[in-house]
């Protein structure tokens, strides 16, 4: 990981360290990069007291929650750091006194300017992948953990870091094959379903609503694999092509029910199961944390191929940045 990335998430890390009675931890930001923090919030959320949610930007700025407030953290990202839900909702989070956050790739952006704590991060033009947002924000949740509540296992998360940049690179070649075989047989599809729970979650939502429906405009929705039996299910035929992810984490029972009953139902599912990830060097108990960010990864090769296959950039708008909304 670069040198500055590190040094500014150290200085906010440093920052949240001196509050001592947090209250509450806001992950705020629109669609992917809403998305990008579902996996932060369930590390969150499975090793410490303090709650951690996560809020489309707008919803937060209209609803604002009343825990909201000088013991709140509140970690806010924007890609291009100009969303005006997250710039304002950032505003209002440091108006009430919260300690903000903000992860970007844009510095000097609206939303760079806006933060207290802003941390930059690179996209796909930067080769290290140690410097890309996911794990960028792991970074900065492990560190958080361990200043707060100091532990050798976020020591050694830290450490894991490190590595991610060859486990991504080595999980993209393991499925480069595979996803061009599901841009060619999916190309035509009108329809494509995701599926996951846990730290997948946010990857399989992302993949839904970004890759498929804004880049691809095909119709799609995330289903959370506990919430498939009340009602999705009945959807399921043998032409309902479906994307299930299984994690590795506490929650893999909830996606191994949902893919036996599906599979029995229809042969089109992709199954992209978390346990064959290459996750050398990574910790057993904390294979499960990792494997979510190497999840949005290998998702994201398999939305180029569809792409490339269909003839339609993941660039192209019809509406986005073109038209007032
Ligand atoms: O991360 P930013 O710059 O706030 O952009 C948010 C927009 O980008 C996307 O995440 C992906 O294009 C959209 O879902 C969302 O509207």
């Amino acid at each position: 990981m670069k040198r500055e990335h590190m040094e500014q998430i150290n200085t906010a890390t440093k920052a949240v360290q001196v509050k001592k009675n947090i209250n509450h931890f806001y992950f705020v930001a629109c669609g992917g990069s809403m998305a990008l923090m579902m996996p932060a919030r369930y590390i969150l959320d499975c090793e410490c007291e303090i709650p951690a949610t996560v809020y489309t930007a707008n919803e937060f700025v209209h609803r604002i929650p009343k825990a909201l407030g000088t013991d709140s953290v509140v970690i806010t990202c924007s890609m291009r750091g100009k969303t005006p839900e997250t710039v304002e909702a950032t505003r209002l989070a440091k108006e009430k006194g919260a300690l903000t956050i903000s992860l970007s790739h844009n510095i000097g952006s609206p939303l760079w300017e806006t933060t207290e704590y802003p941390i930059h991060y690179d996209w796909l033009d930067e080769p290290d992948m140690t410097n890309h947002n996911h794990t960028i924000l792991h970074c900065l949740i492990f560190k958080i953990l361990n200043a707060i509540q100091p532990n050798e296992k976020y020591e050694r998360a830290c450490r894991c870091i490190d590595k991610m940049d060859g486990i991504f690179k080595a999980n993209i070649e393991k499925y480069s094959s595979k996803a061009i075989e599901f841009g060619a047989n999916y190309k035509r599809e009108k329809v494509i379903y995701t599926m996951a729970s846990g730290g997948n979650y946010g990857p399989a939502y992302s993949f839904a609503i970004c890759l498929l429906m804004e880049m691809q405009w095909i119709n799609s929705n995330a289903i959370h694999s506990g919430e498939y039996f009340h009602g999705p299910f009945e959807i399921t035929d043998a032409d309902v092509p479906f994307i299930i992810i299984k994690g590795i984490d506490k929650s893999r029972y909830l996606d191994e029910r949902a893919y036996s009953f599906c599979k029995k139902y229809t042969n089109k599912i992709v199954l992209i199961d978390a346990a064959d990830f290459d996750m050398k060097d990574i910790d057993e108990d904390l294979k499960g944390y990792f494997a979510s960010i190497v999840t949005g990864v290998v998702l994201r090769g398999y939305a180029d191929a569809l792409a490339d296959h269909r003839g339609h950039p993941l660039t192209v708008r019809r509406y986005m940045w073109r038209m007032e909304y």
